[in-house]
């Protein structure tokens, strides 16, 4: 098995998330929605809006990092003013002039591959903010206006450049677990993106990275952290298996404790202990015991 978290990347600070080390993050979805960052387009007001007030009404709206899309080199004072990055490309990618403009401020960037264009195209744009002296870029698969995401160019991406990369998902959280499963280290979500689909995205992040993404926590807190995420998935598992044993016990000529099979149970564990090498078959066997007898009472109290 490749999982992309097994090659390394230098991890991008963002106020105070990095991206790339740790879990993967959520920038995106309105100020309430709480995730780890928020970003704003000035774009989508075609330069109409003042920057210094959208910026500044940013800010005061969440206290988290906050990424900023210039519509024009003029917007980046105000950006450089309360922001703690800057998100470049979509269908402006080839506007060298602002990218290096945005580069030189020195604060992380995000870039976003424009529809159509290339892996070479995408990369090229990093190797500009490089040349201007900033190496804290993080790449962003998708985020056209037809919504394709192409999540094995952003495999590619995130191994030829060795930078973190994200997975633009607009305001459906429908691929966020294939997004994180194929290694994105953040998920990008649509500015005012509602709730429902931040909750389905952290949800994605927690469940499908807690099995699948691998961490090196290097504090307490960060391993606790790290720990939470692993115990949801486990109580997810744990709620479906009892289900699952619940259906057995009423589809068996004899269920519950009577009809208990150790030899099923026995089997069970060893097959368990090739994937838990370390708690091996003697630390499995005390744990299954106690999942199995819950799932039994469960279901003899059910079926009473
Ligand atoms: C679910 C079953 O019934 C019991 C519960 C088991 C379990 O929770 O895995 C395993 C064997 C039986 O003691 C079964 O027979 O498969």
């Amino acid at each position: 098995m490749t999982f992309a978290a097994h090659i390394h990347r230098g991890a991008v600070p963002i106020g105070d998330l990095r991206v790339g080390a740790g879990p993967a993050v959520l920038i995106g979805g309105a100020a309430h929605t709480a995730p780890d960052a928020r970003w704003i387009s000035l774009r989508e007001h075609h330069g109409r809006r003042d920057a210094g007030d959208a910026v500044r009404e940013a800010r005061a709206a969440f206290a988290g990092p906050l990424l900023v899309e210039p519509f024009s080199a003029g917007d980046l004072p105000a950006v450089q003013a309360a922001a703690d990055g800057l998100v470049i490309g979509g269908e402006w990618m080839q506007d060298f002039g602002l990218v290096r403009a945005v580069a030189r401020l020195g604060l992380p960037v995000v870039v976003r591959r424009g529809p159509g264009a290339t892996l070479e195209e995408w990369l090229a744009i990093v190797d500009y903010c490089v040349a201007e002296g900033n190496d804290e870029v993080v790449l962003c698969e998708g985020g056209s206006r037809t919504h394709t995401l192409d999540l094995t160019l952003m495999r590619e991406a995130r191994e030829r450049s060795g930078r973190p990369v994200l997975a633009w998902l607009g305001d459906d959280a429908g691929l966020a677990g294939a997004a994180v499963a194929a290694g994105a280290d953040g998920l990008m979500l649509a500015p005012e993106c509602g709730r429902d689909a931040v909750a389905a995205a952290r949800e994605a992040v927690t469940l499908v990275g807690a099995i699948l993404r691998e961490e090196s926590p290097e504090t307490v807190v960060a391993a606790r952290r790290a720990i939470d995420r692993v115990d949801a998935a486990l109580a997810t598992l744990l709620e479906r298996r009892a289900a699952l044993a619940g259906t057995i016990q009423r589809l068996k000529p004899v269920g519950g404790f009577a009809g208990r099979d150790m030899d099923r149970e026995r089997r069970l564990v060893a097959a368990m202990a090739e994937r838990a090498p370390t708690l091996g078959e003697p630390g499995l066997a005390p744990i299954m015991n106690a999942v199995i007898e819950a799932g039994l009472r469960l279901a003899e109290e059910r079926d009473r």
